[in-house]
């Protein structure tokens, strides 16, 4: 990996992982609902809350989300890679004060087309909140220039 570019299509192989862990604060949750503009009361209204089958405020999907993507931008495959797809399943809530841990691990590797696909997986302690699939296109260290290495995001198709 280059210092300022995440890893190269060559140098994936299935099965590297990488995760990022995020206690989710109820400031979260309402930057989170400011910044998109969902305002849904399941996420800020304590008392509207407590009538759901949650009984008290949960994080919006997204939220948790944006973790996965944080792995993908900053770790693996990291900084230049470009986000193709995502599927997700929100399989069950988190909470204010949930850790939630987002793993990414690789399953496909198309160096030849410069294809990734990975799967996706947000736990809270032992229990799975959101799983998916996310495909990204990755740069080949090969198209790039002599010295180019750190600048380049993805050589043009
Ligand atoms: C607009 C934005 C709003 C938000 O962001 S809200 C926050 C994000 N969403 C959540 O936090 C919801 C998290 N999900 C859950 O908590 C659970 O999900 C539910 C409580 C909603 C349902 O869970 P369960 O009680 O297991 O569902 P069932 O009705 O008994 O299951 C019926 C079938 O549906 C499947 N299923 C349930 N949830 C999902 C899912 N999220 N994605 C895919 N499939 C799901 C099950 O497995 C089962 O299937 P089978 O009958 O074949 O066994």
């Amino acid at each position: 990996m280059q210092e300022l570019h995440g890893y190269y299509i060559e140098d994936l192989e299935p099965g590297m992982s990488a995760i990022y862990a995020k206690t989710v604060t109820e400031a979260d949750i309402v930057m989170f609902a400011g910044l998109s503009g969902d305002t849904n009361p399941v996420h800020l209204n304590q008392t509207f809350a407590e009538g759901t089958m949650f009984k008290e405020r949960i994080a919006h999907g997204m939220l948790s989300a944006s973790f996965i993507s944080t792995v993908l931008g900053t770790r693996l495959p990291g900084p230049g890679c470009i986000y193709l797809s995502q599927t997700l399943n929100f399989k069950a809530p988190v909470r204010i004060g949930d850790t939630v841990v987002a793993r990414v691990t690789v399953r496909e590797v198309n160096r030849e087309k410069k294809r990734l696909v990975v799967d996706t997986v947000c736990t809270v302690g032992d229990t799975q909140v959101l799983d998916g699939e996310a495909k990204l296109m990755v740069a080949s260290r090969a198209k790039l220039a002599p010295g180019n290495e750190t600048a380049a995001v993805v050589a043009a198709e």
